[in-house]
């Protein structure tokens, strides 16, 4: 935004003709009211535009009596804090208000003041003022009354009216919004509700509660083939950018990852590096503490755009699995079998029905279902460390359309996290790892502890010994275990023949 003195002070004296004219147009407009007919008022509209040649528009915080904030409100706001902060905007008394969840402070023009701005070479004028709320006193007045009803009034020429109305103000919008992105917090969401008042002041239950995201884990960060990285950046950068192919394609815009392996890869430290990479909310479902199919419903609604919502170890939140469930079938075969169930398993079904009666077709539909349309831009994560745990339905491409073994750690990953931790490209017990690492299995998490120094005395050299020293001896318990079990394999070969 830049701005102009000369236009600032023009304006400037234009707006106080024009706050004179307003005046004027008040007293004439009652002077009609009581005493003239229609003819006498356009008479005093084309006085004052003689008078005053600037036109404005107003935006309030709080359109048409709604109690939300108004998005437009919200946006002039941003984009007009920019320049409340810039020197050139002439603006001398800022207001200062406590940002979301940190500890920031957001500025923002005070009331009366002013900032001059210029758009295409046309002079413009914003002010900020207040009034005192209504003094109704319905359920409104009793939430918000305490507040001043706040506004912006944007002044400008006459001439300048289509240029403002058609092109400025979309881009003043447009501007906000992205300063509004720019400056959002991350939030993690769980499922755990609470009561709260609501963005229309009303008190409701929450389903999600969440807390600012500050999680510092990134694709920088992160240790993976550089390849797979990347394959998996460019997948999520064609995603967020996709929203006309999805819509060609008639598909609602959603895309489901499958994070597979065992613990300590790396599964959550992705999500989190997906969602710093998105700039995307994350939203955790605890599947466990969801009761019922309608309740997920409710709590997928209840999500915003741009989100990663995330069940973490899928195959232990609940009896989703094709072969538990094939186990369970086959369980009621057997009761029926026998005439009546056993007492056990009865006690066993009512102590499930307690708890979450989620189901796996519940589940489905929540992914792909007409519901999971709603909205667009989300991202599903499922995690597991068990893939083949799961039943084939959940999984498959459109539901989980990609699926991302995350595996132990292999030599390139080794050399990505000894750069990160220990600021080594190089070192002469790399070779030794690298010759470990093709024989035995340590996760991305047990080789972090062991490149973290704990010490002062602890550097580069010291790190890599332990961690050679520790492969060594994982290698040695691999070898020990394989020649247990070639003697008992022998030993159970000797049985069979004596037999
Ligand atoms: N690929 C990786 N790159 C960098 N750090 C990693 C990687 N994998 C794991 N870590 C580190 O190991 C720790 C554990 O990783 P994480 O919690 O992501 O594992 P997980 O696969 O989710 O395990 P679980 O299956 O037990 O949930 C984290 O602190 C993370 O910093
Ligand atoms: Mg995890």
């Amino acid at each position: 935004m830049e701005a102009s003195a000369a236009a600032w002070a023009s304006l400037n004296s234009g707006v106080v003709l024009s706050l004179i004219a307003v005046l004027c147009s008040m007293v004439w407009k009652n002077l009609e009211g009581l005493f003239f007919g229609r003819h006498f008022n356009r008479q005093a509209r084309r006085l004052a535009a003689i008078v005053d040649p600037y036109l404005s528009v107003t935006v309030a915080e709080y359109d048409g009596g709604r109690m939300k904030q108004s998005d437009a409100y919200k946006e002039v706001q941003a984009y007009l804090q920019r320049a409340s902060c810039d020197a050139g905007g002439g603006v001398r008394h800022l207001k200062a208000e406590p940002a979301n969840g940190s500890d920031a402070l957001v500025l923002s023009m005070g009331d009366n003041e002013e900032v001059a701005d210029v758009f295409r070479g046309v002079n413009m004028l914003w002010m900020a003022y207040s009034e005192p709320p209504p003094e109704n006193r319905g359920y409104w007045s009793r939430r918000q009354s305490q507040a001043d009803r706040r506004f912006y009034r944007l002044f400008f020429l006459e001439r300048d009216r289509d240029l403002v109305l058609g092109e400025y103000l979309p881009y003043v919008r447009r501007e906000g919004r992205a300063v509004m992105v720019k400056n959002r917090q991350r939030k993690l969401f769980t499922n755990l509700s609470t009561e709260g008042m609501d963005d229309n002041g009303w008190w409701c239950t929450k389903l999600w509660s969440h807390v600012v995201f500050e999680h510092p884990k990134t694709f920088e960060t992160l240790a993976m083939k550089p390849a797979k990285k990347k394959e998996i950046m460019d997948d999520l950068d064609a995603f967020r950018k996709g929203k006309e192919y999805y819509a060609r394609v008639g598909k609602p815009w959603k895309r489901g990852y499958l994070l597979y392996g065992p613990p300590g890869t790396g599964k959550s430290t992705m999500i989190a590096a997906m969602a710093n990479y998105l700039d995307y909310d994350i939203y955790d479902i605890e599947l466990t503490s969801v009761r019922t199919n309608s309740d997920l419903r409710k709590i997928f609604i209840e999500t915003t755009n741009k989100s990663i919502i995330v069940i973490e170890d899928i195959d232990c939140s609940l009896d989703l699995t094709g072969k538990r469930k094939k186990k369970k079938k086959a369980k009621d075969a057997d009761a029926a079998k026998d005439g009546d169930k056993k007492d056990g398993d009865q006690e066993e079904e009512n102590k499930e029905k307690e708890g979450s009666k989620v189901t796996l077709s519940g589940v489905l539909n929540f992914i792909d279902g007409l519901w999971s349309a709603c909205g667009g831009e989300r991202i599903i994560v499922f995690t597991t460390n068990h893939v083949d745990k799961l039943d084939p339905a959940l999984i498959r491409r459109g539901r989980m359309d990609k699926h991302i073994e995350m595996s132990y750690c292999c030599f390139e990953a080794f050399k990505f996290l000894a750069k990160i931790y220990l600021g080594v490209g190089s070192h002469h017990l790399f070779d030794d790892v690298e010759s470990l690492l093709a024989e035995v299995e340590i996760t991305p998490a047990d080789v972090s502890e062991y490149l973290t120094p704990k010490s002062d005395s602890d550097n580069a050299d010291t790190c890599l010994a332990d961690l050679v020293k520790e492969l060594k001896r994982m290698k040695a318990e691999k070898a020990q275990a394989a020649q247990l079990r070639g003697k008992e394999v022998e030993a159970e070969a000797g049985d069979d023949e004596e037999e």
